[in-house]
């Protein structure tokens, strides 16, 4: 234990990184703080909130409703061809409208093209650039392996309330699903989660020398490597899981115990960043701290089905709109190859997709919720607010990347970070801060002489 605080506190490795980038600033004379750019200021950002645009649009036709997605060879070619179930023929036929006709109007009225309750806007103020071409699906979609069962028998009566009725937030009695979101509900009767719900989240993400890591006994991560050797598992953050009712339950449709399951419900738009970090996504609504803004939504893939996308692709940031399911991992003796999931929103995905990066202070957070799957292997990621957010504000979650080390095992693969927090984890050092590490770094290799 002491050994592990003192090499969190210095990490050799990490100093001498520093030194060589405190060098090299020195030299230059400039540094990545006096780079950042700050984000606009919403309030002087003009918008077409009509959805015009200048741009050309390459959305792909909207899958079906379907629950298992067809065998694709998406890789690193750029034409990729959908190979089963006449999928291929749907693809070739609506694929691309990459022109400013009256299709790609319609497009940039509604990303979602009409999937959601709510159209979904596209604005590009910034420059000429299309947006990526995927397809837009509202709910998750199995690909091929991944082991989700959504049976009524797997739902044991104490994975459910069957007992209540009405809404399960006004009973006087707490129902069995709140018992399995921490012993109370998640929600306030105005469908936000609870502050103290929010700020436990908050904290147990800020933080990453605070977070709680559960290790697996054998990583699926490492396990898909293939090595001779299985590296052992680095830790997957712990995570509190919100529990909702669903079908099995006694109450409403109408119950306040549901709010991720019945989607988006405030005013979004895809917009380009004026900061160059791509497309990005906002409100065009003030929303108070803890409201549901949407979930994370794309391909359920087994991780080793991931690995293999990623490891075929020549575009090594193309994976760069995927997540783990990984709340759960750690948790068992031995998780499977079908039941270590994560979500791969590169070909499907919701607009959950142009959420951008900030560190350590993003006005989202990820919380894993439960609706249909009681073994918490397959969950829903959803996204609610931190704090108050302004209309027009970007929405932001934190990734967790550590831009100082190469985690190479990390998804989204670390980038030059224009996220404008005070607390940017990818500014290098401040000259003072420099000089104070090299002083730190000769003590400690005099004390060993
Ligand atoms: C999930 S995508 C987000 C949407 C993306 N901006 C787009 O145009 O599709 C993640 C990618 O967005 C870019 N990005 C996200 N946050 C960023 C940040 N804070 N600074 C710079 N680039 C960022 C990076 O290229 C990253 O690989």
């Amino acid at each position: 234990m002491h050994t592990k605080s003192w090499t969190r506190i210095f990490s050799v490795k990490k100093l001498m990184k520093d030194m060589c980038e405190c060098f090299l600033d020195l030299g230059s004379g400039s540094t990545a703080e006096l780079n950042a750019t700050p984000p606009t200021d919403p309030s002087e950002t003009h918008v077409n909130v009509d959805g015009s645009i200048s741009t050309e649009v390459g959305f792909t036709a909207a899958a079906p409703e379907i629950t298992k997605l067809p065998s694709t060879s998406i890789g690193n070619d750029p034409d990729k061809q959908i190979e089963q179930n006449g999928f291929a023929n749907m693809e070739s036929e609506s694929l691309p409208v990459v022109s400013n006709n009256h299709s790609a109007a319609d497009d940039a009225e509604d990303v979602a093209k009409g999937q959601e309750s709510l159209k979904i806007s596209l604005v590009n103020e910034v420059n000429s650039e299309c947006p990526p071409s995927f397809n837009y699906i509202p709910r998750n979609a199995v690909f091929q392996n991944a082991y989700v069962n959504f049976s009524l028998a797997r739902i044991g009566d104490d994975n459910c309330c069957p007992k209540c009725f009405g809404d399960c937030l006004t009973s006087l009695k707490l129902c069995l699903c709140a018992l399995q979101s921490g012993g109370e509900f998640a929600y306030t009767t105005e469908g936000l989660v609870k502050e103290e719900l929010m700020d436990e989240c908050i904290k147990m993400n800020r933080d990453p020398e605070k977070r709680c890591l559960l290790y697996c006994k054998e990583c699926p991560v490492e396990r898909s490597k293939n090595d001779e050797i299985l590296e052992p598992c680095k830790g997957h953050v712990e995570r509190s899981f919100i529990k909702e009712c669903w079908l099995k339950c006694g109450c409403n449709k109408q119950c306040g115990n549901r709010v991720v399951q019945r989607g988006i419900k405030h005013k979004l738009q895809v917009f380009m960043t004026a900061e160059g970090k791509g497309w990005g996504l906002r409100t065009l609504e003030d929303l108070p701290k803890g409201a549901f803004v949407c979930e994370y939504v794309g391909e359920v893939l087994t991780y080793s089905e991931l690995y293999n996308r990623v490891s075929q692709s020549s575009n090594k940031n193309e994976y760069a709109h995927s997540m783990l399911l990984d709340a759960d991992w750690g948790e068992e003796t031995e998780l499977k190859d079908e039941e270590a999931l994560c979500l791969d929103a590169t070909h499907y995905g919701n607009v959950a997709r142009f959420i951008n990066h900030r560190c350590y202070d993003p006005n989202l957070i990820e919380i894993p919720v439960e609706v249909e799957n009681p073994d918490r292997h397959y969950y829903h990621l959803a996204f609610f607010t931190t704090r108050k957010v302004k209309a027009f504000e970007e929405l932001t979650r934190d990734y967790g990347i550590n831009f100082d080390d190469d985690d190479d095992d990390h998804l989204v693969k670390a980038f030059e970070c224009k996220c404008g927090s005070r607390l940017c984890r990818s500014i290098k050092p401040s000259t003072s801060k420099c000089v104070l590490r090299i002083y730190i770094f000769f003590l400690f290799f005099a004390s060993n002489l």
